[in-house]
């Protein structure tokens, strides 16, 4: 009898983030922080406001260089990269505020994120400018399924700015995705959103989940959204990590509990 073939092994953490040490004047935003993020995991950080949260994402995406710890993606040292390299290394992020080009149309604005990974520079481009055009037209094309993807088709030639809030959020989204990240970071991205808006959110970071696979990681105030969307909830109070687990472990964890009625007090 034939053994059955031995099973792939188990895929490490995609990103892994290990007793992380950030201060600023001598005050620690982020105090020992360790987690890994599997691939295609949704990987969401909640804490009261000032925790760190977005300290970890700066520290991810080379915003802030930490004093201590190791943080890698895909075996590739972070650290003492500049935001550019990373992004280069496929991490995406869309931000608390909106961060797109406001005077520009969204398919623009698509574009840009597009130009940000494609892999020719300016010289390459005039010296291949078969090979450049080619890729001018992939690019167009990988735009124009995302516009779909978001149901961004009515406002594709609309200027940003003008748009409403949530579509501009879904704007951003769009951005990060032309970039055709391996991770994507996402930074509050219900906040300030109605109902509505926030149920597409949810459905498209669903969708994204679904049909692209990437890992995500989402920083969240939305408690209902992130106990709906993710796999694995990081908690953080004062820049300490003070639980990791699934939803249902996190909502019934005791400590979990105590900073979120420490701080609604
Ligand atoms: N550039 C900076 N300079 C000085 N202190 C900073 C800086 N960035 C963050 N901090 C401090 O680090 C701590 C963590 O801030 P951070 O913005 O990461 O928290 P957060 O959990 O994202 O908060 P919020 O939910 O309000 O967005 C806070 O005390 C904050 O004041």
């Amino acid at each position: 009898m034939n053994a059955p073939p031995p099973a792939p092994p188990p895929a490490g953490p995609i990103l892994e983030f290990s007793d992380v040490g950030l201060s600023f004047a001598g005050v620690a935003a982020i105090d020992g922080v360790s987690f890994g993020v599997e691939p295609s995991e949704l990987f969401a950080v909640i804490g009261p406001n000032g925790a760190g949260k977005t300290s970890i994402f700066n520290v991810i995406s080379g915003v802030y260089r930490p004093q201590r710890g190791r943080v890698t993606f895909d075996g590739q040292d972070l650290i003492g990269r500049r935001p550019h390299e990373i992004a280069g290394l496929g991490i995406a992020r869309t931000f608390q505020n909106v961060e797109l080009f406001a005077g520009l149309t969204v398919l623009d604005n698509l574009m840009l994120g597009r130009h940000q990974q494609l892999r020719y520079g300016a010289l390459s481009a005039m010296a291949w400018l078969g090979r450049a055009r080619r890729a001018e037209l992939a690019a167009r094309a990988a735009v124009e399924d995302i516009i779909d993807f978001l149901e961004l088709e009515q406002w594709r030639r609309h200027t940003v700015g003008l748009l409403p809030y949530g579509i501009q959020k879904r704007v951003e989204l769009g951005r990060a995705l032309a970039m055709e990240p391996r991770l994507l970071l996402l930074d509050e991205p219900v906040a300030g959103m109605n109902l509505e808006e926030t149920e597409d959110t949810a459905r498209y970071i669903l969708d994204i989940r679904e049909e692209i696979g990437i890992p995500m990681i989402l920083v969240e105030h939305d408690m209902g959204l992130v106990m709906d969307l993710a796999d694995r909830v990081l908690v953080v109070d004062f820049g300490v990590a003070i639980a990791l687990g699934s939803p249902t472990e996190i909502r019934n964890d005791p400590e979990v509990i105590r900073a979120y009625l420490g701080k609604a007090s």
